[in-house]
């Protein structure tokens, strides 16, 4: 065999996957197919460079509102360095190692332990391990109706724009959707989402409600309900209500959810299933149906966040070096995050999934605007609210919808995973002011 590991896709999982089997003085070949994805979605076009754009265009309140347009410009020039620099960073950690070959180009599977490498300049050449990781991440699905335009993006392609566009209208109601909307609204564009169900349909109707209004504040348009029939040119026509309706816009943002990428990798040479959907399947351990082929990240579809790619890496190297104790099993509570400008931190049951449960439960709420911590930061929007078990106090799930709510998540997500009930947070002591000293009086109410 050529190596011990090869890694397909230079994803969360995968590079640190590369640089700790290294260390152990494992040979280890990380293949990846573009050089602009060093270091994988995350940093390149995913959390890290919208996280920067959603913080940038919150400070963009102070910015003169005739200069908003270079704003805009300037903002994503930082983000192009931010990003440029953490590529380069990944790069070199993994380029450096003596034990890691990085090889450019696309990987497919030719068997269960050798993988065709085609790179950029149209080379192939076959290279061999005992062990295979899958970690090639997903794309965005593509619209299902008719597109024909050249100002409409995907989230990564937006990404590239050179000018704040006057008016934006997003298609899909998710994750990135509101994000975004959020983000260009707060540059100054105006912003419409249209969505095919109800607003945050999964969530409880206060907690998608104070999420609602908070948009709506920053002056964002949303439209329910919405049949999508085409989008030619600048205008996207829809169903709405049984009425024919268009819109006319100077950019369109297409979030209708991603797509485990594994189309291209020949997965049948390997004998390595997947579902309906594309997704690898795994067991607890990451292992394919393949014995020496494990997946990790978006790939196994499901969350498709990159802290759950990395506990995808400790699970695979607790398989390989360690004792195999670390499953999908056992992971802790964690928490998801919608990085709007007054952020949704989620965790654990929602009040109506506690409530289906058949659980006797107890719902504790607080407005953001008894907060003085909240006062103090000028940033009183939103609400946190808990569910508890009635009888014991324990904690189920959370949403918070408030500044730092991206943050104040991870104490509660501790606190549960140490068994830490009502109580705890009823009379821990917190610094004033302070945003989580919000915990005392929304668990003070238990
Ligand atoms: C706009 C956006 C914002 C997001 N914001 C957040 C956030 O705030 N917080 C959060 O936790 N998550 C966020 N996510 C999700 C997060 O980015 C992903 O869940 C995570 O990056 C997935 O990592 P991964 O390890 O699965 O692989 P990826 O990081 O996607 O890496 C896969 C790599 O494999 C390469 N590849 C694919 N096929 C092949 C092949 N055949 N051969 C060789 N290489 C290949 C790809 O080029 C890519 O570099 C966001 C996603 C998007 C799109
Ligand atoms: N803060 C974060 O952690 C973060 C941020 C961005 C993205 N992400 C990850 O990336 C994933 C993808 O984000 P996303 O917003 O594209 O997906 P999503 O699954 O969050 O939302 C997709 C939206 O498109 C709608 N939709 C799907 N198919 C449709 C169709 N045919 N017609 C009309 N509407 C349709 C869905 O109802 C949903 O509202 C997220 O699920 C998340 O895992 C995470």
């Amino acid at each position: 065999m050529d190596y011990d590991i090869i890694v397909i896709g230079f994803g969360k999982a995968g590079k640190t996957l590369a640089a700790k089997s290294a260390a152990l003085g494992k040979k280890v070949a990380l293949i990846e197919r573009s050089p602009q994805m060093y270091g994988g979605t995350c940093i390149n076009v995913g959390c890290i460079p919208t996280k920067r754009l959603v913080t940038a265009s919150k400070e963009a309140g102070f910015v003169n509102f005739g200069v908003l347009g270079e704003y805009f410009v300037l903002s994503m020039q930082k983000k192009d360095e931010l990003v440029e620099a953490l590529r380069a960073k990944n790069l070199a950690m993994l380029k450096g190692n003596p034990n890691i070959d990085v090889i450019d180009g696309e990987g497919s599977f030719t068997s269960a332990n050798s993988v065709r490498v085609l790179s950029p300049d149209g080379q192939t050449r076959e290279i061999s391990a005992e062990t295979i990781v899958v970690n090639t991440g997903s794309r965005e699905v593509e619209p299902s109706f008719e597109v024909n335009s050249q100002i409409a993006y995907s989230s990564e392609e937006i990404l590239n724009l050179k000018i704040l566009p006057k008016h934006l209208v997003i298609i899909g109601g998710g994750f990135i959707g509101l994000e975004f909307a959020s983000m260009f609204a707060g540059f100054g564009s105006k912003v419409s989402v249209l969505m095919r169900s109800k607003f945050m349909k999964n969530e409880d109707e206060d907690v998608a409600a104070s999420v609602k209004s908070a948009l709506q504040a920053q002056g964002v348009e949303i439209i329910e309900g919405c049949e999508f029939l085409s989008l030619k040119g600048d205008e996207l026509k829809f169903n709405l209500a049984g009425e024919s309706k268009a819109v006319t816009a100077d950019a369109f943002l297409y979030a209708l959810g991603r797509r485990a990428n594994t189309g291209e990798l020949n997965l049948a040479a390997a004998g390595v299933q997947t579902d309906a959907h594309g997704n690898i399947i795994t067991n607890e351990h990451l292992q394919s149906s393949a014995a020496g082929i494990y997946a990790a990240g978006d790939v196994r579809g499901g969350e498709m966040f990159t802290y759950t790619s990395l506990d995808d890496f400790r699970i695979i190297f607790s398989a390989l070096f360690g004792d195999g104790a670390r499953t999908t099993k056992n992971r802790a509570p964690h928490a998801s995050v919608l990085f709007t400008h007054t952020p949704l931190a989620r965790i654990g049951l929602s009040e109506r999934q506690a409530r289906e449960s058949g659980r006797e439960i107890k719902v504790l709420k607080l407005s953001m605007a008894a907060v003085p911590g909240a006062k103090v930061v000028a940033h009183d929007e939103g609400m946190m609210k808990a569910v508890v078990d009635a009888a014991s106090g324990e904690i189920l799930g959370a949403a918070l919808h408030c500044v730092n709510a991206h943050e104040i998540v991870n104490e509660l997500a501790i606190a549960m995973a140490l068994g830490a009930k009502a109580d705890f947070f009823k009379n821990q002591i917190f610094t004033h002011p302070s945003i989580s000293e919000a915990l005392n009086d929304l668990f003070g109410q238990f």
